[in-house]
């Protein structure tokens, strides 16, 4: 059976390359394309929804999407806590699944993987998120997610705050503290995603780095979640939830 796809954010750079890769495959079509100034129940013939839009707009197309019984599957960033445990409310009691991935390259969801494995062996940890400079927001969503995962492996390893005797940084230099893990966000002509998670022990240091140089790295892991989401309910958090990790 072909799945009926529609695509939020459809002239984005991402959402343009999804409707490619959905044209591309053939177990699935694009049925819907909506965008700014666009009326969201034109997704209604659509089965799963792919949201590449803007971290102040997803919410209220995810909110749309599940009233209307339509699986999504969300690539846009900005997703805390709070927005994760809301989302899981509106699927309370519905035959609808939601899969948010703060990142679907499939070398970026190996590297969260391996940093959170690492986790627990080191007592510095930093990470360094490179991306290009139109993005929306910053950190992104995957460094914010690899530090949430690295603050857990930590805290139940034990570990405290790793070392840092700065006692003078008036412009910041630090970076964000996210979950007790540092957070640099660089934004640079020429990158695309990119991401370094860095480790140090006595006498060592472990580099993590994965880059993605070009949009179509996020398709495979897009069409795998789209596969996948159309047996499922509830919200599913990540990529990996749908890997043999
Ligand atoms: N999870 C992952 O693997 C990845 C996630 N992302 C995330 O995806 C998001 C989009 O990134 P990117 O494609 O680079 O951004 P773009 O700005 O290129 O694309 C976003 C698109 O969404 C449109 N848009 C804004 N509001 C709405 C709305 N209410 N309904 C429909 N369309 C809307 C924008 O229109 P307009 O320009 O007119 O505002 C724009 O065309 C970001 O949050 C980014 O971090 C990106 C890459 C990979
Ligand atoms: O905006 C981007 O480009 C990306 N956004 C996602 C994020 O915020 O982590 C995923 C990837 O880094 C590309």
């Amino acid at each position: 059976m072909t799945i009926r796809v529609g695509v939020l954010g459809a002239q984005g750079r991402m959402g343009a390359e999804v409707c490619r890769a959905v044209d591309a495959a053939d177990d699935m079509e694009v049925v819907a394309k909506v965008d700014v100034g666009d009326d969201i129940s034109d997704i209604s013939a659509a089965q799963v929804v792919v949201d590449f839009t803007h971290p102040d707009v997803v919410m209220d197309n995810v909110k749309y999407a599940v009233e209307n019984g339509i699986h999504c599957v969300v690539g846009t960033s900005g997703f805390n806590t709070e927005r994760l445990d809301a989302v899981a409310g509106w699927l309370d009691g519905k035959d609808t699944g939601v899969l948010v991935a703060p990142n679907f390259a499939i070398g970026a969801v190996l590297s969260m993987h391996f940093a959170e494995l690492a986790a627990k062996y080191y007592e510095s940890v930093e990470i360094i998120e490179l991306h290009h400079p139109r993005k929306a927001d910053a950190p992104s969503g995957t460094a914010a997610h690899t530090a949430r995962l690295i603050g857990a492996a930590r805290a139940a390893a034990g570990l405290g705050t790793p070392p840092d005797a700065t006692t003078h940084d008036p412009d910041g230099a630090r970076g964000a503290l996210m979950d007790d893990v540092r957070v640099h966000a660089v934004r640079l002509s020429g990158l695309i995603a990119h991401q370094e998670v860095l480790f140090g022990g006595p006498g060592e240091t472990l580099t993590i780095r994965h880059d993605s140089m070009d949009r179509n790295s996020f398709m495979p892991g897009v069409l795998l979640a789209v596969r996948s989401i159309v047996d499922r309910t509830g919200l599913i958090v990540g990529l990996d939830k749908l890997m043999d990790l």
